[in-house]
């Protein structure tokens, strides 16, 4: 592939405002893209993919190069990927076999893997054997998975769709409105998304609305439905009858909830902000279904946000884990007896997972409440993000 100097440049940018002004990758790139609309659609994919990539690699980047001047960290991951630099004056004293050589001599598993010291220690120390293959498949790219909406087409009319516009996708058994990408591209430019056909949605995150076991007509509560991807799940579950309260305690994400319904043709959707213990209390024994989609490190979904690495820290986890078990705590008493609640993290510690389910069923907010089943989904086993799902029934 052939390198340019301006579009290396932008990776530069984007990397400066991650790093030191410690902005989320995601935004940054969108903004690095939007303000540069002249760069064509191969400059942006290599602008995207290059600094989620150097983002994810960053601390291993760092230890084998010669420097920590951009071009130099940029020449490091571009060797790591197998490439030829070109003969440029920004590479001149670049040496690909002095690099090879130090990869060979490194024996820290921390810094082959590219995570925190401290980050690795927690993972060995909650997953046992699990976490050495867990994260080396959290590092890797993230699939494109698309969850159709069903209320609108069929995962087969869907796909021949996307195939006339030349975009191939494939099935994975077990996720029964998921197509999967077989090449990267952007859908959000497809009609078909603009027309409400899908969402874009990670396998995993696709079990939690399943999970809930939601019917045509039920009262549901999303207690916390951020931009609303699993309440539009729910509504398509629901075949778009009965009731869903998608509830945050910010505004905008609601906000984003409301216009992803529109388009997905959803009406069954109403929104609450969260004003304190008093919005809670008001819902007393009123949901046949409630799901707790709670906070979380977010530690299940590296591959789509590998910059989660370099913003957490043990006190941030320790902050999101009292806000959990806060959450456990009060809104349960929302659902009717009878009725049942899905708890659901995008992490794969047991510390916010099953432990924290525990600690809710030994205490006194949770003596009515059973647990029914729950799914420990690892990425290095689905293929996905690592996210954990547990159901819960309210008895009498
Ligand atoms: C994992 S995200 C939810 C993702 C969302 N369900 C989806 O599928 O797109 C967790 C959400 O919980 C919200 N949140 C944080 N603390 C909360 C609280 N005490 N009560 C309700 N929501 C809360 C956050 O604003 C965030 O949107």
């Amino acid at each position: 592939m052939r390198l340019h100097n301006n579009t290396i440049r932008g990776v530069h940018t984007a990397l400066e405002s991650i790093f030191q002004e410690g902005q989320y990758a995601d935004k940054v790139i969108a903004r690095t893209l939007k303000s540069n609309p002249k760069w064509g659609a191969r400059d942006r994919a290599f602008i995207a993919e290059t600094t989620y990539e150097m983002v994810r690699w960053w601390r291993l980047i760092n230890f084998l190069s010669k420097s920590k001047e951009p071009w130099d960290l940029f020449a490091t991951y571009w060797l790591m990927k197998g490439n030829e630099l070109p003969l440029w004056e920004e590479f001149k004293g670049i040496n690909k076999d002095r690099l090879k050589e130090k990869y060979a001599e490194l024996d820290k598993p921390a810094i082959i893997e590219s995570v925190p010291d401290w980050l690795y220690e927690l993972g060995q120390k909650e997953l046992g054997e699990d976490w050495e293959d867990e994260i080396h498949s959290l590092n890797q790219q993230a699939d494109v998975v698309l969850r159709v909406n069903t209320l609108k087409i069929t995962r087969e009319q869907l796909r021949n769709r996307l195939a006339e516009d030349g975009i191939k996708t494939h099935i994975v058994k077990g996720y029964p409105d998921a197509l999967i990408l077989d090449e990267r591209s952007n859908v959000f430019l497809n009609s078909a998304f603009k027309e409400g056909l899908f969402e874009v949605q990670d396998g995993s995150s696709q079990l939690v609305a399943a999970a809930l076991a939601v019917e045509p007509g039920m009262r549901v509560i999303d207690a916390c439905a951020g931009a609303g991807g699993k309440s539009l799940h729910l509504a398509a579950l629901m075949q778009n009858k009965g009731k869903i309260l998608s509830m945050d305690l910010e505004e905008w994400k609601l906000q984003q909830t409301k216009l992803r319904a529109r388009r997905s043709g959803i009406q069954i959707i109403e929104r609450k902000v969260i004003d304190g213990s008093k919005t809670i209390k008001r819902l007393k024994d009123s949901a046949d279904r409630l799901l707790l989609d709670v906070p979380c490190s977010g530690l299940g979904v590296l591959r789509r946000n590998p910059d989660t690495k370099w913003k957490l820290s043990e006190s941030s986890i320790k902050d999101v884990q009292e806000k959990q078990q806060e959450i456990l705590q009060s809104y349960p008493s929302m659902l009717k007896v009878g009725g049942q609640m899905v708890y659901a993290t995008c992490s794969i510690l047991p510390s916010e997972n099953q432990l924290q389910v525990q600690k809710f069923l030994e205490s006194d907010a949770g003596k009515n409440f059973e647990l029914i089943e729950d799914q420990k989904v690892l990425s290095k086993d689905s293929g996905f993000d690592g996210f954990y799902i547990a159901r819960l029934l309210k008895k009498a």
